[in-house]
């Protein structure tokens, strides 16, 4: 019971994945996520030095979502490198996701760099979309940054690279973010991580203690914005950059909607953090379903072929 899908020449024996940030940081999560039925897993970003993150409380569900202000916790990249090499070598056939970033423009080369050097085969992340770390700018909100890097980037790594993405709102700005991408040779792009800085309130205070309540809100509450993000840049940018479709996943309708925007791979967060490893395979079996009730064989019957009004 599974929906293959690939992003150029890596083959995913099903289309769903977890969100990086959600049950990724140590290496116990990623061999349940490894056991689980998803297809791939991504590790939880990396900096060059482990980091704590922003004190706890700092992860919260709500009715419809969540929030979290993480602050970046994770346990430094060499610790994912050999874990990525273990978790490769006992499945040499399985390709993952690392996700990479760093808190200073230099660094980024320099993480980039010691990746470039490293033996990992799959896929690489940068996150330019961490709302999380108090005084820094999500990357990606600023176009000029991000084609600076990005040229800078591509000037030395060779392996395969993705950048996740936060949600824009404005047609604007889908066509600037994309005339940049669209100028690089990235594997994919991953549409969206969470909304920044939401803020969730019960009765009189907030919900966690970072940033005096704000956070990144995922699940139920950004699915609109999250395919609307998805297919915004699957109508712009070149067919070789694939999408990843991440935001607001609940059921297996959610799957489908992602695909049908555009998505190869889909991300799971929120409801990963809520019912664990095993909503892959309710998701698979949700999204099997609907496809064998439209007679969908594989996802390339539908990817992409979501239906305007004529
Ligand atoms: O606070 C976090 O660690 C975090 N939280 C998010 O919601 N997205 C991110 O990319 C990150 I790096």
């Amino acid at each position: 019971m599974a929906v293959p899908s690939q992003i150029h020449h890596f083959h995913f024996s099903n289309c769903l994945m977890n969100a990086s940030g959600v049950s990724c940081e140590r290496k116990e999560e990623l061999a349940a996520l490894d056991d689980s039925a998803a297809g791939t897993f991504i590790t939880k970003t990396a900096t060059l030095e482990a980091r704590e993150g922003n004190p706890q409380p700092r992860v919260e569900t709500f009715a419809l979502g969540s929030i979290n202000s993480s602050g970046l916790p994770n346990q430094g990249l060499p610790y994912y490198l050999q874990a990525l090499a273990d978790f490769q070598a006992a499945k040499p056939d399985k390709t993952y996701f690392l996700s990479v970033t760093e808190l200073e423009e230099e660094k980024i080369y320099k993480i980039l760099e010691e990746v470039e050097a490293s033996d990992f085969k799959g896929l690489v992340e940068l996150n330019l979309s961490c709302p999380n770390v108090i005084g820094k700018p999500q990357i990606a909100y600023d176009f000029e940054t991000t084609d600076r890097i990005l040229k800078r980037v591509f000037s030395f790594f060779t392996k395969s690279l993705g950048v996740k993405l936060p949600p824009f709102f404005d047609p604007s700005h889908f066509d600037q973010m994309a005339d940049i991408l669209n100028a690089y040779p990235l594997a994919y792009v991953n549409c969206i991580n969470s909304v920044g800085n939401g803020l969730v309130i019960h009765d009189e205070q907030v919900v966690i203690k970072p940033k005096q309540g704000f956070g990144g809100i995922g699940g139920e509450t950004i699915k609109e914005t999250a395919l609307a993000n998805v297919h915004a840049f699957y109508q712009r940018l070149r067919p070789e950059i694939a999408i990843i479709g991440t935001g607001g996943v609940c059921d297996g309708r959610d799957v489908f909607e992602h695909i049908l925007c555009g998505a190869s791979m889909v991300g799971v967060g929120t409801t990963l953090y809520e019912e664990g490893e095993g909503c892959f395979a309710s998701l698979t079996e949700e999204l099997e379903a609907i496809m064998k009730e439209k007679g969908y064989q594989s996802i390339e019957d539908f990817r992409g072929k979501l239906k305007y009004m004529d």
